[in-house]
């Protein structure tokens, strides 16, 4: 605590309350980051991009030591070996460079803040490293490189299988019902079919062999591990059976048995990957989850609408009112025929024979359960969507209408309605520790820290202590909001909580709230001093309120004292500022005090002065002698106000001089003012 990274600086203690009142915004990387003064940003900034190289390099050495491949051919270790020694020879030159420039230590960087965020690492492809230029093959497409399941490249290859599969999917069956593939235009369907199946091997081939995978808790990047990965899932024999090449067939039945195809219907398990890695990825999964949903539905209609066709066409297109009457786009039709059964909404042909029998209760079936579940589905998808917001509306309704029972006032009643609409605007939520609360503590804290860090970033406080104290007093900081006009803290109320400004401005009232002492914005902490445990100082100093609508979190007495008593150069800046505020408050307040004597004095000059013009006939005499015996008494109160003023300002000097300074002399001070008041 006691080195200069801890300390405040001088500087800051020079101005009123260090820069507490009116700190500066400082970008997130830079928080508690000890800043050399005389770098500029332009040499900060490149030195920000050559710790970032560094650490990189590290990772990369890191992992390669990680990630042992078992065994080591001998071309593999060679490249491995080259590759580390290229690895540390770039961080030697970088470090050299950096020590030329004469930056800050990377020591000192390591004590910055950050929010780690641990990535699936894909170490560099060997081949890679040495094409340069326009010769460089994206890590996706080289054979050398394994793929990150996690990756953009892995999740884009995925829509493009999927896309082939769902092609697969809806064209085999309607090719196979309706006449939509003709002897002219079967070769624009067979190249979109080599092309899906080309696709399919790709993915077989050169994709899925190469997927890394968690192994024991590391990820596995040796490409013959991740092909014997593959090779031993279920997932592998389905491709491999997806691909059988039925169509060679079509030399002995012809190009229109399209459903020699139906093994490439087998990939199914890529299309629920595909959605299962856009449900992580996409910052609104409940669209992924409704896409899916309706993806089947339509599906099952279409299934339908292609086996109405398939039993029209069979028992005769017309031949009856139940069939497909051969009338306009056959497919529309049948589409719209297969949703009415399926959804059961009725008025639909009666079946005249068994078939049509078997086929209607089977269309019904299908529609009584299937579509049921999969609506159903739909429906909880929603429900969960907005559960927040249903919550939300409960919450409001329900106190509106306990405050409405209770007879409370309407401007009240308002003022609640008021704060929940605004804190539910900020916050979308009423509770955030709940929602963080099913993750283990570590990550909830980062989560916090990430989510809070733009403020938290603001903060004197934490910028002038280690960031150990930032990690210990972020999860329990609460947010509050406050409306315009509200009072956060009321002078002479029992100090439970202190608050950062998160969001707003907030006032600190004088004695009689008609003057603002000081205008407090984000980043400003206020609140400590009856925290604080000062003797004479546990009630709250002044009255803060809200100046518009305002974001703080509040951090409990409790909590303060247990980080306190881990960090105490917290504790000594904290102490410095109320020591502070309290005496610029004590010398305020005698100021005022003295002016109001003064103000009286002279008041009661005049008035004595008047009374003796008009007693001047009657005695003058006695009215000299009155005179001067008043003007010796209110000359001996203002000398006596002026010594205990006098008095109030040195021991300013002198503590000023001071490291810390003993209130209770200051307090003193204060009462020996209001003394002097009682003695005049
Ligand atoms: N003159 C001032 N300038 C800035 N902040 C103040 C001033 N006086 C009091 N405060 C803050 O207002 C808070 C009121 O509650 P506390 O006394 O707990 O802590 C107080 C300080 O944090």
């Amino acid at each position: 605590s006691t080195s200069g990274l801890n300390t405040p600086k001088v500087d800051d203690r020079k101005q009123p309350y260090g820069s507490w009142c009116t700190p500066e915004a400082t970008p997130a990387h830079k928080v508690l980051t000890p800043t050399n003064s005389n770098t500029d940003s332009k040499s900060q900034k490149k030195h920000d991009s050559q710790q970032n190289q560094i650490k990189g390099i590290l990772l990369q050495v890191q992992k390669v030591r990680l990630f042992p491949r078992n065994p080591p051919t001998e071309s593999n270790s060679m490249n491995e070996i080259t590759s580390v020694s290229t690895e540390l020879q770039d961080l030697k030159e970088l470090k050299s460079t950096q020590d030329t420039k004469k930056l800050p230590s990377p020591e000192k960087e390591e004590s910055s803040f950050s929010v780690e965020t641990p990535q699936s690492p894909v170490p560099s492809s060997p081949r890679q490293k040495k094409c340069k230029g326009y010769l460089r093959v994206p890590a996706f497409c080289d054979p050398f490189v394994p793929i990150d399941p996690q990756g953009r490249g892995y999740i884009s290859w995925l829509f493009l299988v999927t896309f082939c599969h769902s092609y697969n999917a809806w064209c085999i069956a309607l090719r196979a019902t309706f006449p939509y593939q003709t002897p002219e235009n079967t070769p624009y369907w067979m190249v979109a079919d080599y092309f899906c199946d080309i696709v399919y091997l790709l993915d077989v081939a050169l994709v899925k062999p190469r997927l890394m995978f968690l192994h024991e808790g590391f990820w596995v990047d040796n490409t013959k591990e991740t092909r014997k990965n593959y090779r031993k899932k279920l997932q592998y024999k389905f491709d491999i059976i997806s691909l059988t090449p039925l169509d060679l067939l079509y030399i002995h039945f012809g190009t229109q048995m399209v459903i020699l195809r139906f093994p490439r219907l087998l990939k199914l398990q890529t299309f629920w990957e595909f959605h299962q890695a856009m449900d992580r990825v996409l910052s609104s999964p409940y669209v992924v989850r409704i896409g899916k949903t309706l993806f089947y539905i339509f599906y099952l209609i279409h299934l339908n609408a292609c086996a109405y066709y398939a039993m029209s066409y069979y028992i005769g297109l017309g031949s009856n009112d139940w069939v497909y009457d051969n009338q306009g786009n056959a497919y529309i039709r049948c589409f719209y025929f297969a949703t009415k059964t399926a959804t059961s909404i009725g008025k639909n042909p009666k079946p005249e024979n068994t078939e049509e029998y078997l086929f209607m209760t089977a269309a019904w079936l299908m529609g009584v359960f299937v579509f049921a579940l999969l609506i159903g589905q739909i429906r909880d998808i929603i429900a969960t969507a907005t559960r927040a917001r249903t919550e939300y509306r409960q919450t409001v309704d329900g106190c509106a209408r306990y405050l409405r029972r209770l007879g409370t006032a309407r401007a009240l009643r308002r003022r609640v309605t008021c704060w929940f609409n605004y804190t539910w605007t900020q916050q979308r939520c009423f509770d955030e520790s709940s929602i963080l609360n099913s993750l283990p503590f570590n990550m909830k804290r980062d989560v916090a820290l990430a989510v809070h860090m733009s403020t938290l970033s603001k903060v004197q406080l934490f910028r002038d202590c280690s960031d150990s104290l930032l990690r210990d007093l972020v999860l329990q900081l609460r947010p509050v909001s406050f409306l315009p006009g509200d009072v956060v803290v009321r002078k002479g109320d029992v100090g439970h909580q202190m608050y950062i400004i998160k969001s707003g401005e907030c006032f600190v009232m004088s004695q009689d709230e008609k003057e603002v002492l000081a205008t407090l914005r984000e980043g400003s902490v206020f609140g400590e001093i009856s925290l604080l445990g000062i003797e004479g100082l546990r009630r709250r100093t002044a009255t803060v309120r809200s100046r518009g609508y305002s974001n703080l979190f509040a951090l409990s007495r409790n909590d303060l004292d247990s980080a306190l008593k881990h960090h105490k150069e917290a504790a000594q800046i904290l102490r410095l500022r109320a020591d502070q505020i309290i005496r610029e408050n004590a010398a305020r307040q005698a100021k005022q005090k003295l002016a109001h004597l003064q103000a009286k004095k002279s008041a009661s000059l005049v008035s004595d002065n008047s009374g003796h013009r008009n007693r001047r006939h009657s005695n003058v005499s006695s009215n000299d002698s009155s005179v001067a015996v008043e003007g010796r008494r209110h000359r001996s109160a203002s000398a006596l106000s002026k010594r205990r003023l006098s008095s109030v300002s040195e021991n300013k000097v002198l503590r000023r001089a001071e490291v810390r300074t003993p209130l209770p002399t200051i307090v003193l001070c204060a009462e020996a003012e209001a003394e002097a008041e009682t003695d005049a």
